[in-house]
């Protein structure tokens, strides 16, 4: 079951191996990169070529004990070569982000059971690219939407990129809605781009550089597939355009999950990613409503909730115009939410998962480190 599916072999530093990771190899195992996780097997990336591989039974037993365990794409992973060429699963590198999805509804999978398991959607990516048109049918960019793929991000230990896509179609008002989306996502950097004419990809594509691997996220026809293909300077994504040009109408793009750019960094685009709303992420929140817990250290009241406490100087900075009634609104629609999304996910397991992140967001605010 581990033949190599195609032959060739694989510069694994354009995959982002580095040193540090190499460190964390175990002895006696070769690396390589999950590139797509199917029942029980993964389709990894290894310097020899590309192989299906099984999990050892070690790796079964901890990821039927803890579903977090089991290998997802983005994973590096600790190959032990068998028999006639075949090769086993045998340990996951320590992951440096992960975008885990809790309460997830249960299918047969590797004997995931229960909600509020959590489920590791994409994992080790560096830099997030938050998608959202600058025109989106008739509607213009949404920032509350801006905010929580922002939030979510920060949560996953990723960097946020926001790219206001398709800015070709926006004639007048560009430079006020970047203001705006640089006031919603404070410390991010934000970049405007236009697939259709070139404009602003190479910027994006540098965020990459030093083989960084990403993912999109976005709105359906945000020009997510349109932004991976100009970066890959090809075809690798097959978008919505193409598909209504075939009659098969649009579906998602599902046949690459691991796409390698020319020149080093990859994107990672699965199913799963493509669907990624918003999970646990009360961290996350204070991160991109910083300047809203910057505001809050002058409330009377050190719990205050912003809604008509007395001496608040949230509802004071809206009243004088300092701060947009619509962030507050955004911040208390996601305050709502993350709360929900915690009470229903297994205390044991969020500790567990979130304390490396918290480690993570602490040394953030604490340097201000905002970028790559
Ligand atoms: N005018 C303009 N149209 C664009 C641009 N980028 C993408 N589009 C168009 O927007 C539509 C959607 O683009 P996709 O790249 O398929 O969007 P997506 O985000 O991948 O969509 P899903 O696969 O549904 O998630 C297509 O018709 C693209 O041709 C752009 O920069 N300018
Ligand atoms: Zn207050």
């Amino acid at each position: 079951m581990s033949l190599p599916v195609d032959a060739g072999s694989f510069d694994l530093s354009l995959l982002g191996w580095d040193d540090s990771l190499a460190a964390e190899l175990p002895e006696g195992t070769t690396p390589a990169r999950v590139a797509r996780v199917d029942r029980g097997a993964a389709e990894v990336i290894a310097a020899t070529g590309q192989y299906q591989v099984q999990y050892s039974a070690q790796v079964r037993r901890a990821a039927a004990a803890d579903p977090l365990a089991l290998p997802c794409v983005g994973d590096w992973a600790a190959l032990r070569a068998l028999p006639e060429g075949r090769h086993e699963l045998v340990a996951l590198l320590p992951r440096r982000t992960a975008f885990v999805r809790g309460g997830v509804s249960r299918d047969s999978r590797g004997g995931l059971s229960g909600d509020g398991q959590g489920q590791v959607l994409a994992a080790n990516v560096d830099v997030v690219f938050v998608a959202e048109p600058a025109m989106h049918a008739t509607d213009l960019a949404d920032l509350g939407r801006v905010e929580r793929l922002v939030a979510l991000t920060w949560e996953s230990g990723g960097t946020p990129v926001v790219v206001i896509t398709k800015t070709d179609l926006l004639h007048l008002g560009l430079d006020d809605l970047l203001d705006d989306v640089r006031g919603a996502a404070p410390g991010v950097d934000v970049h405007a781009v236009s697939a259709m004419n070139g404009e602003g990809v190479d910027e994006v594509r540098g965020h990459l550089s030093g083989a960084k691997t990403a993912v999109v996220l976005g709105p359906s026809g945000a020009g997510k597939s349109t932004l991976v293909n100009a970066m890959a300077g090809a075809e690798v994504m097959e978008t919505q355009q193409v598909r209504a040009g075939d009659g098969r109408g649009r579906h998602t793009t599902v046949h690459r999950e691991l796409i390698p750019l020319p020149g080093g960094g990859l994107v990672i685009d699965t199913p799963g990613i493509r669907r990624v709303g918003l999970y646990e992420m009360s961290d996350g929140v204070d991160l991109v409503f910083s300047d809203i817990e910057a505001l809050a250290q002058g409330c009377r009241f050190a719990d205050c909730g912003h809604q008509s406490e007395p001496g608040c100087a949230v509802l004071a900075a809206v009243d004088s115009g300092e701060l947009a009634e619509r962030r507050l609104a955004s911040w208390h629609k996601l305050q709502r939410e993350a709360a929900w999304m915690a009470a229903r996910t297994d205390a044991r397991l969020r500790s567990e998962q979130t304390r490396k992140w918290k480690i993570i967001h602490k040394e953030m605010r604490r340097t201000g480190r905002n970028r790559p």
